[in-house]
């Protein structure tokens, strides 16, 4: 089975804007997929080439093998699309939009009926059927995008931004079904600018930037690129700083009674910096391992060179759900 979505040398200029710069991307079958990237790193646009919104300039992309120009429909009729604006038939009940979106993929009259009630069904606004888009609440409105999406029963979901203004409860759902579609073997590809998101269900991301990758690895691995920070507290303020050994050290620093280690490696270093103090008399009596966030590692790697146009990338000291880039 050929890759979920292989692509070579993508190019797309839209008219002086270069868009995306020769991207090579391969989203393994079955993987949870992340695209992460500031605003404007091209995210939308290659998703855009893939389901043919937007003709690529240059280079190659397929789908399950399809090329996404030549063999467009059997390319398209692969993926459920999940798009970050609302661009749906707003005059007819949602049941209706989910029929002809299926209707229009080639599903026979009877099962587009069964797979809408049953993409209703999975979202939760069954209840809803009968109701047309525009009446719908706004957190209905994303499960509903979703829906459609699924209508056409996808071997690949492509989710731009699913989660963006909705509450934590609704995310926390979403997230739930999607991770059920994974696990039933469904592809997922997600765009989203909450770092979170990425690091709790993806098992591979590339962080995108300027329309180039950056790198693709998994969050686990990303986060291990960053320096740690280990909080030795010790029982009393030494008359100078220890000294610590390792060459997994970068640098130790006295703050009070804290001695702050920064490291590579904050859990492993821990047990034989607590040694080596003893051995010096000094008392740890607490030990803290602050690890870096793939939020950090993220913003470190996508922020050279774009000094003063994205400065809200300031915004990511920490806490869940932050934003990274302003929408
Ligand atoms: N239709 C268009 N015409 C001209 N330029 C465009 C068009 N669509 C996107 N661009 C430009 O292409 C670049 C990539 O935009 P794109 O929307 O793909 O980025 P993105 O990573 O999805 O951003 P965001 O996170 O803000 O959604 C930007 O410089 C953008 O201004």
């Amino acid at each position: 089975m050929p890759p979920a979505i292989r692509t070579r040398n993508l190019e797309k200029d839209y008219g002086d804007v270069r868009a995306l710069k020769g991207l090579d991307l391969t989203v393994p079958e079955g993987s949870f997929f992340g695209l992460l990237g500031p605003n404007g790193a091209g995210k939308t646009t290659f998703i855009n080439v893939l389901v043919g919104l937007v003709r690529k300039t240059g280079g190659e992309a397929e789908v399950f093998g399809h090329d996404v120009t030549e063999d467009y429909q059997q390319a398209r009729d692969a993926i459920g699309l999940a798009p970050q604006e609302f661009n749906v038939d707003r005059f007819f009940p949602i049941r209706e939009v989910l029929e002809h979106k299926a209707g229009y993929h080639g599903v026979p009259p009877a099962e587009a009926k069964r797979r809408a009630d049953e993409a209703l069904r999975r979202v939760g606004i069954y209840d809803k059927r009968d109701t047309r888009f525009d009446w719908l609440s706004g957190g209905m409105k994303r499960r509903f995008v979703l829906a459609r999406a699924l209508v056409t029963d996808p071997d690949l979901l492509i989710l731009d931004e699913p989660t963006a203004g909705v509450d934590v409860e609704l995310r926390h759902d979403l997230w739930d079904l999607i991770t059920d579609l994974n696990d039933e073997g469904t592809t997922i590809l997600l765009t989203t600018h909450y770092i979170e998101e990425a690091e709790r269900l993806c098992d591979q991301v590339a962080i995108l930037d300027e329309g180039r990758k950056v790198t693709v690895e998994t969050p686990e691995e990303l986060t291990r690129e960053g320096v740690d920070t280990l909080t030795l507290t010790l029982d009393s303020v030494p008359e100078s700083v220890p000294t610590i050994d390792d060459e997994r050290v970068d640098s130790v620093e006295l703050d009070g009674d804290d001695l702050v280690v920064r490291t590579p490696d904050g859990s492993g270093l821990a047990p034989e910096a607590v040694r080596q103090l003893d051995r010096q008399g000094v008392r740890v009596v607490d030990v803290d391992v602050e690890r870096t966030s793939l939020e950090e590692v993220f913003v470190s790697m996508t922020r050279e060179g774009d000094d003063a146009e994205t400065s809200d990338e300031s915004a990511s000291e920490s806490g869940d759900d932050l934003e990274v880039s302003a929408q």
